[in-house]
This record gives C-alpha cells, structure tokens and sequence, in this order.
C-alpha cells in the first residue's frame, strides 16, 4: 500500500446513498491503490452491494464522488465506466450457455476490437492476421484460469464453479485495469472456493488491482491487502486481514451473525 494519493486507482470520497427515507451508505471513504487486493466486507443489510453499484455506476450516489485515476466517474454510464477498465462480475452467472468456453472468451475480446464490420466482411489479411492473435490470447485467459480443457464445452454444461472462473475469464479478456467482483465464490463448495483462490492468488501475482465484495471470510482473509469493513453504512475499520481480525468493533458487528464468521 502506498501513501501517495497518485497510486490511488479508485477513490471513493464521502459517499451517500439514500433510498428515500433509508440511509444505505451514510458517509464511506476509502481508496484502492494500484495492484493491491481490497476487499469490502459487512455483515447483511452493511451497504456492501450498495458500494459496489456506485462505484460501477449502476447507481448514482446522493451525495459525494467517485474517481478512477483522477477522472470523476459517478455521472458516467455502466458501459462508459467499463470502457475505463473498471470491469465487473455479477453475483448471478452471466456467461453465454449456448457457446462454447472458447467462444465466449472470443466474444469478451471482440468487444474490445476497433474493426468495422466491413474489414471483418472483406477479411483483410491485417482483419485475419489479428483474429488469430485474438485466439491465441483466448487460449492464454483459458490455460491461466484453469478451462483450456473444457475450451469445446457448451457454457451452460459447466459446472457452477466453472461457469464462474469462466465469467473471470471474459472479465479479464477486457483487460480491466480494476476487476471489481461481486461474491465470487457465493454457491461455490469448499473445493471449488479453493480453486477460486488459487486463481485470485495468480491474478495478484500479476498484479491486477481488485475490489472483492464477499461472505466467505477464509478467502476474504486469504486473498486481501487491505479490508474495508462496513456497518449499516458507515466504514467501522479498515486494515491488514490481522488487523480486522482483532479488532474489537469488527467482531461486535458480526455477533448478531457469529462471531466465528470473522475468525475464519
Ligand atoms: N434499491 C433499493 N431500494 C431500497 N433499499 C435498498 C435498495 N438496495 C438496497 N437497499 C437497502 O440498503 C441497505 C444496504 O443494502 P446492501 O444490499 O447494499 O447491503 P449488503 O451489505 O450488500 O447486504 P448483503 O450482504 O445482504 O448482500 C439495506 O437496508 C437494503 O435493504
């Protein structure tokens, strides 16, 4: 973590989040520095999606701003923050069940591409030329993410814990400068977490700079540089995974929920 304000990718100042009367997030400030792992967590009801939705643009807040590398993103479209390269997953599945694993990821790097649909008509040999390269990234995200041998599987025949690390796959075919992930491993077994978080330990490795909402405590713990932990709306502590661990308020917070919860 770093103290100067120049590394900050996301910025998240004095935010405010009312739903007529319901105070969601009453006054939340805190920052994701380039390449570092934050995760925000809260027990039920915390304003933790309520975050996630502002900072992608899926809500605007009442009060307050967001920036991304200096630029104020709150104002802007979900499409216009993502062509930023702040990049989603949802709690819900959202890959493509009638094409192939491959396709799908193809599917995510196309939607970056700068040709026009005559080039790819005419298929100009620079239009050839680049569509193998696009397939071969699509067969370096699969191998990194562990589905290069289910690359000819329908999405919709995966497993659950699959059809997630493939929705990571489309994420990072984006090439997201920040992956924001909504409960990853929610519905996941304990195997399959564990997968998840061999491959957000590889992802941190190659320093993809993320924000991760999640329940499950053991990843949250496993994975984070830094916690941000809300309760009903209000930031009650921010820290090392140690640090959160012990900290009295934190363990206060989840008791209506068990204490257990935040020790492992
Ligand atoms: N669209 C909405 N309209 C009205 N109230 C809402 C809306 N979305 C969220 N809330 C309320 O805002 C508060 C924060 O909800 P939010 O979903 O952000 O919490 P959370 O920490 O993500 O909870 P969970 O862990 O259960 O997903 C809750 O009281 C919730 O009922």
């Amino acid at each position: 973590m770093s103290d100067s304000t120049s590394a900050n990718a996301l910025s998240v100042d004095h935010v405010a989040v009312h739903f007529g009367g319901l105070v969601a997030i009453a006054d939340m400030t805190f920052s994701v520095d380039r390449g570092e792992v934050v995760s925000l967590i809260g027990p039920n009801g915390a304003g933790k999606t309520t975050a996630f939705n502002v900072v992608t643009g899926f809500l605007q807040p009442t009060k307050g701003t967001v920036t991304y590398q200096g630029r104020q993103v709150n104002g802007l479209k979900p499409h216009q923050i993502a062509d930023l390269g702040l990049v989603r997953t949802f709690q819900k599945t959202s890959v493509f069940d009638t094409n192939t694993v491959f396709d799908n990821i193809l599917i995510g790097l196309h939607r970056r591409g700068q040709r026009s649909a005559w080039e790819v008509l005419l298929s100009l040999p620079r239009v050839r030329r680049e569509e193998e390269e696009l397939r071969a990234k699509a067969w370096d995200i699969l191998e990194f993410v562990g589905l290069d041998r289910q690359a000819n599987s329908l999405g919709g025949a995966l497993a659950y814990g699959e059809q997630r690390l493939l929705e990571v796959a489309v994420a990072l075919a984006a090439e997201p400068s920040l992956l924001l992930l909504d409960e990853p491993v929610s519905g996941m077994n304990p195997s399959e977490t564990s997968s998840f978080m061999d491959l957000l330990a590889k992802m941190r490795e190659r320093h993809i700079t993320m924000l991760l909402v999640e329940h499950d405590m053991r990843m949250v713990m496993g994975v984070s540089d830094r916690i941000v932990v809300l309760n009903d709306g209000h930031i009650i502590a921010e820290g090392s995974p140690e640090s959160i661990q012990n900290n009295p308020e934190v363990i206060k917070a989840y008791l209506g929920e068990g204490a257990e919860h935040v020790g492992n």
